[in-house]
């Protein structure tokens, strides 16, 4: 049996941990069943951020109009976008296993499982103190053969759909609906309910779905009733609330109903892990799994599912293992975004979550019209956020839309890093009158509201 001092199930983000593990001279083996990088950067976060960009400026150029100019678009070569997005993702696994030195064993094929502290792989077993279940989550699979997940598309092999239909209402669905119908592509996204981004505030939900409804073609409480391919066209009948049916027809048909663990593949039953009721791998604040030396981070432990938090916690991993680092890692706050048009950043509790929380708190939604830069975008739509608590001014929530929020959303986070008080934001100096003066405003009004609060008690 090969003896290693690490071994790795799933070279996502865990492959930086194979990195600066072999840097201090650990013996490590990575296996990995399909692409070194994992999904972000072959089929995830990168090549989807990359079709955004090309959607970005065909839909400046079509709303144009809302600056008095008046323009067309010639031509838009699709192919030639999908041409270099595949080109991007066929760099990425070659480049992973260049960062990795000599002390790295690098295994394609899939881990499984013998014994808490022996993986079989291709036929071979390898054993090592410290194992690191780094595997990430697959597609909920699509209920017809034909039809694609976002794996499908990343990269895209075969002839470009001029039609889609795309199942769905998370962030999967709603930036791939908004790339296909931006760069010309007839797209059409079914959601099943009336509620959009069902996750965010409702008040930026709701917004969101007025502004992106005037982009995309979508059709709310309805669903697919049957499916039926013929002639390189997906021929479905739709069924909505009300039991009307009607048919639609388009070449590709997308699901993004959400992901699911990978843990099936690891054969666990032959070990002391656990996994949770949706099958995600049980873990305690140092990520270490019912069985002793076994980790889980990233995605694999049902957590997060975002890259940033996976990258952290491989990153705080390696600390515990390899330094002396005795903490747990205790996120302050998990911010995200959703990087469609209108664009969404997010950190912290929803209005929704607090009232569940029952706990005590005040809001403040402030539009972003008091920044010139904001002004010259000529959109009304955009809003800060924020629900605090009145006590202390801390920021349990804040919810931003409009262009560049995920950007914008960084100034929150370091007052929410260093010291979370909301009047931070309404003290410090602002360059004026960049798009980032829109949170004064909101600022001084949620500390007006804190106030207000206050003096009334
Ligand atoms: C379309 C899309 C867009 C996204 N966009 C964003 C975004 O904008 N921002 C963001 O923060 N997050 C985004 N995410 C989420 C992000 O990609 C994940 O949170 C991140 O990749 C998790 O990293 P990980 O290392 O835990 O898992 P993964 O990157 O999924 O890596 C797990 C690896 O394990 C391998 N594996 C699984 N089982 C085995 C086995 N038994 N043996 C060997 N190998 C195995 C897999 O092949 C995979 O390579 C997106 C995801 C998708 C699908
Ligand atoms: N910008 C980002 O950070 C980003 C982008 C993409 C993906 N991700 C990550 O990937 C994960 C997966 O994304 P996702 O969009 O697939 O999942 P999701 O869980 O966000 O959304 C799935 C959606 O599909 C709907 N749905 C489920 N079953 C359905 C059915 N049978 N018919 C119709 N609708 C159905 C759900 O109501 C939900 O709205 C996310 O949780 C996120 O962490 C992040």
């Amino acid at each position: 049996m090969k003896k290693f001092d690490l071994i790795i199930i799933g070279a996502g983000r865990a492959s930086n941990l194979a990195v600066s593990a072999s840097k201090m001279g650990k013996k490590v083996a990575i296996i990995e069943k399909s692409k070194f990088g994992g999904t972000c950067p072959n089929r995830g976060c990168v090549p989807s951020k990359l079709l955004i960009g090309y959607a970005h400026v065909a839909r400046a150029i079509k709303e144009s109009n809302r600056h008095f100019i008046d323009s067309t678009i010639n031509k838009i070569d699709v192919e030639k976008i999908f041409e270099e997005t595949n080109n991007y993702i066929s760099k990425i696994d070659p480049a992973y296993k260049k960062r990795f030195n000599e002390n790295v064993e690098v295994i394609y094929g899939t881990g499984k499982f013998v014994s808490n502290n022996i993986i079989s792989v291709n036929g071979e077993e390898l054993t090592a103190p410290k194992i690191v279940i780094a595997t990430g989550t697959k597609p909920i699979k699509a209920p017809h053969e034909k039809a694609w997940t976002s794996d499908d598309i990343f990269p895209l092999k075969g002839e470009i759909p001029k039609s889609i239909t795309i199942v769905g209402s998370g962030f999967i669905a709603c930036e791939l609906a908004n790339f296909f119908s931006a760069v010309g592509i007839e797209t059409k996204l079914l959601v099943r309910s009336q509620r959009i981004l069902s996750n965010e505030d409702s008040d930026i939900s709701a917004i969101f779905k007025e502004e992106f409804s005037k982009n995309v073609d979508i059709l709310f409480d309805t669903s697919i009733d049957e499916i039926d391919y013929k002639d390189k066209q997906f021929n479905l009948i739709l069924i909505n609330k009300e039991n009307q049916k009607s048919k639609h027809s388009s070449q590709a048909l997308l699901y993004a109903t959400g992901r699911q663990s990978n843990t099936d593949s690891l054969d666990l039953q032959n070990t002391d892990i656990q996994v949770n009721d949706r099958g995600y791998i049980k873990r305690d604040e140092f990520f270490e799994t019912n069985a002793k030396g076994v980790y889980v981070v990233g995605d694999a432990s049902g957590e997060h599912m975002l890259q940033h938090a996976a990258a952290q916690e491989v990153n705080h991993l390696g600390k515990l293992l390899f330094e002396n680092e005795s903490k747990a890692l205790k996120f302050k706050y998990m911010p995200h975004a959703v990087f469609t048009e209108p664009e969404i950043a997010s950190v912290g509790i929803t209005e929704q979550k607090a009232k569940e929380l029952n706990i005590k708190y005040v809001t403040s939604t402030t539009n972003w019209l008091a920044s010139a830069k904001a002004m010259s975008t000529r959109l009304k739509y955009p809003r800060t956020k924020f629900i605090i608590n009145p006590d202390t001014y801390e920021i349990l929530g804040c919810h931003l839309i409009g262009p560049e929020s995920s950007t914008m959303m960084h100034q929150i986070l370091v007052v929410m890093h260093l010291d979370n008080d909301i009047r931070h934001l309404k003290e410090m100096l602002y360059i004026h009158p960049a798009l980032n003066e829109a949170i004064l405003p909101a600022a001084v009004n949620t500390v007006k509201v804190v106030e207000a609060y206050k003096k009334d008690k």
